[in-house]
């Protein structure tokens, strides 16, 4: 018998779903005008996963995020957070799970200017009066290396500080979920690389859940799943892909998207 025998090995454990989108369809606008932004997309996003969503511009994305992010609503389909079914859920309701359970990061920082580092860190928790788990506030802001930083203002931090900060803050509640819109967008590349540092090590040694739109392969290739979007469906998926695989597959589906045969075919 062979060691290797897939038959004789411990079948792997089922992963946590930490979201998932259900026959999600977005339409916009009516008749002539309308914009199918999201045409049955069904997914399943793992917990303890840092998962990339990608896809040529205006394939889906940002709307795709903001339906399982909770900040809009698919015009049919189903979205669960943690086990809970977003749409037969009242609006105080949905502002609580967001406030609680899902954490956010946009391109733009989003920090208060008048605000210490601590104190936007803190932001979330203050305005829902919990106070933090402290053992689990030291881990962020040591993973997160701002611990020096911590009494500046935004104007005094670097945009990779800033946009550290805001990640802290995004995982300082201990959400279900995070999502990451062009996290590393507005950054020069040393920024991002710290930035994206980061987000591995919240989901390697945090056990945190991320998924982040990007259009940068870079950035994808911190991740441990990338799924592609193409006219609101989800047409591919590649598990710890290199930068070079994604920036095939994204030049791939560019390349259908405008009509032409890929690079390599049809000669
Ligand atoms: N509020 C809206 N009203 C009308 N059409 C919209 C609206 N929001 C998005 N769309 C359309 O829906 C489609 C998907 O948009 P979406 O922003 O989700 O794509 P995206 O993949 O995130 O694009 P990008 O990479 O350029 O940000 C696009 O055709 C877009 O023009």
């Amino acid at each position: 018998m062979s060691l290797t025998d897939p038959a004789q090995q411990d079948p792997a454990p089922p992963r946590e779903i930490a979201a998932q989108a259900i026959g999600l369809h977005k339409t916009y606008g009516k008749g002539a005008a309308e914009v199918r932004a999201l045409d049955g997309v069904s997914l399943d996003l793992y917990a303890g996963q840092f998962t990339a969503i990608m896809g040529p511009s205006g394939s889906g994305k940002s709307t795709l995020m903001h339906c399982l992010a909770a900040l809009d609503k698919p015009t049919t389909g189903e979205v669960v957070v943690g086990g809970r079914k977003l749409g037969r859920m009242r609006d105080r309701r949905l502002t609580a799970l967001r406030r609680d359970k899902i954490g956010f990061v946009f391109q733009a920082f989003n920090l208060v200017p008048t605000l210490t580092a601590r104190e936007n860190i803190l932001l979330p928790l203050s305005l829902a009066r919990k106070k933090p788990d402290p053992k689990w506030f030291d881990q962020v802001i040591d993973t997160v290396d701002l611990r020096p930083r911590l009494g500046h203002k935004p104007s005094e931090l670097s945009g990779g500080q800033q946009q550290r900060v805001a990640c802290a803050r995004a995982l300082v509640s201990q959400p279900d979920i995070v999502f990451a819109d062009e996290p590393t967008g507005n950054l020069d590349s040393t920024s991002a690389a710290q930035v994206l540092d980061f987000l591995r090590h919240s989901v390697d040694d945090l056990g945190q859940t991320i998924v982040m739109v990007s259009h940068d392969p870079v950035a994808a290739s911190y991740c441990d799943r990338v799924i592609f979007l193409a006219d609101g469906r989800v047409v591919d998926e590649l598990a710890r892909p290199s930068r070079e695989e994604i920036l095939a597959h994204m030049s791939d589906l560019q390349s259908r998207a405008m009509g032409l045969a890929p690079i390599g075919e049809g000669a």
